[in-house]
């Protein structure tokens, strides 16, 4: 495939960036992948493992003479970056980034940027409880949603461009705007990261008493917990700090929903049990269905429903 952009900055070398260096190469996506980050030691592993070709020590000279600059930082440091990029940024560049919470960052970058450079968020529904530059591979994209967040405003042909870098590594994009993702993803991905974070941490205070027994007979369901609550805390953090409103509104109804079944178990209600269990199989049979499911829980495979 021909380059969709002759030079891509990452700024940020970690899961997503590493991968996504990894995924333009291996399609020939970009001319040069120029990559930076804050320590040394993650830039010479980021050489070392090929997820670009060269680094720089700050993120405005990564960004100098870029066609496209991905910001692939925790939520919470775009808009520094931002900040810091903002007066080095070629005239016509494109600005995405791959933040997992988009109207914080539309508002946090937004402001910073010039009137001669496109920004198009952008988050793709793919990734792992694994962080850092060792964690990235080249097809972590492949057959996932990436979610491009435009508007009126948004100039086609940088949209085309972005879209045909994400599918050139693999993933299925579509297009909507950002309160509309941030109430999404509190559903399918926030709120149940927050669930797992919870039930981990009291697991971890029951083992306090039962001495370890948590730990050792721990079945499929709690495993796939720990997976998720390993996930990276400055993330997570970051995400729950800047999708307030929409991860409050959803465990508002989670809570509720979960003090009905709390009451249905104290009074024996088997019924009520028995009813809701076989309409949350319903919605799983259903997810397999629309071949959005792999053997690991994790999000947004994106086989496109076309
Ligand atoms: N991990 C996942 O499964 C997914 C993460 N995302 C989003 O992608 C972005 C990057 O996440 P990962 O690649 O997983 O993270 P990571 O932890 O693997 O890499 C983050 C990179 O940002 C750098 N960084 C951290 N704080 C910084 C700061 N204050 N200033 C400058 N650089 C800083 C780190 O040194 C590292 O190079 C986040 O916004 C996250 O919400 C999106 C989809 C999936
Ligand atoms: O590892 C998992 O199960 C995930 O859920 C990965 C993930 C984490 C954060 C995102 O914004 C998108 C995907």
């Amino acid at each position: 495939m021909s380059h969709v952009y002759e030079r891509v900055a990452l700024i940020g070398l970690g899961l997503i960036a590493g991968s996504m260096g990894l995924a333009m190469k291996a399609h020939g996506l970009a001319g040069e992948v120029v990559g930076t980050a804050r320590s040394k030691d993650t830039r010479d592993v980021a050489v070392g493992l090929g997820l670009c070709d060269r680094v720089t020590e700050t993120a405005a000279e990564a960004a100098k003479d870029a066609d496209l600059v991905v910001l692939a930082v925790p939520v919470g440091a775009m808009g520094a970056i931002a900040a810091e990029i903002a007066p080095h940024l070629k005239p016509g560049a494109t600005v995405t980034d791959v933040g997992s919470v988009k109207k914080h960052v539309v508002e946090a970058v937004s402001p910073h940027l010039p009137d001669t450079v496109h920004f198009v968020p952008g988050h793709p529904l793919a990734g792992t409880e694994h962080s850092g530059p060792h964690a990235g591979f080249a097809t972590l994209f492949e057959n996932r949603w990436c979610l491009l967040i435009t508007d009126a405003g948004c100039e086609a042909g940088a949209v085309a461009n972005l879209r045909a870098l994400w599918e050139g590594m693999g993933a299925n994009v579509e297009e909507m705007d950002a309160d509309h993702h941030d109430l999404v993803l509190a559903v399918t991905s926030h709120t149940p990261h927050l669930i797992a974070y919870t039930m981990v941490g009291v697991a971890d205070d029951l083992r306090r008493v039962t001495d370890s027994e948590v730990i050792k007979y721990s079945a499929a369901g709690f495993r796939d917990f720990t997976r998720i609550a390993a996930s990276d805390p400055t993330m997570w953090r970051d995400v729950f700090l800047t999708n307030k409103e929409a991860t409050l509104e959803i465990l508002g109804r989670f809570t509720e929903e979960l003090f009905a079944l709390q009451r249905a178990i104290r009074t024996g209600d088997g019924e009520q049990l028995f009813d809701y269990f076989t309409r949350t199989r319903a919605i799983r049979r259903g997810i397999i269905e629309a071949g959005q499911d792999t053997e690991a829980p994790d999000f947004g495979r994106g086989t496109s429903r076309k």
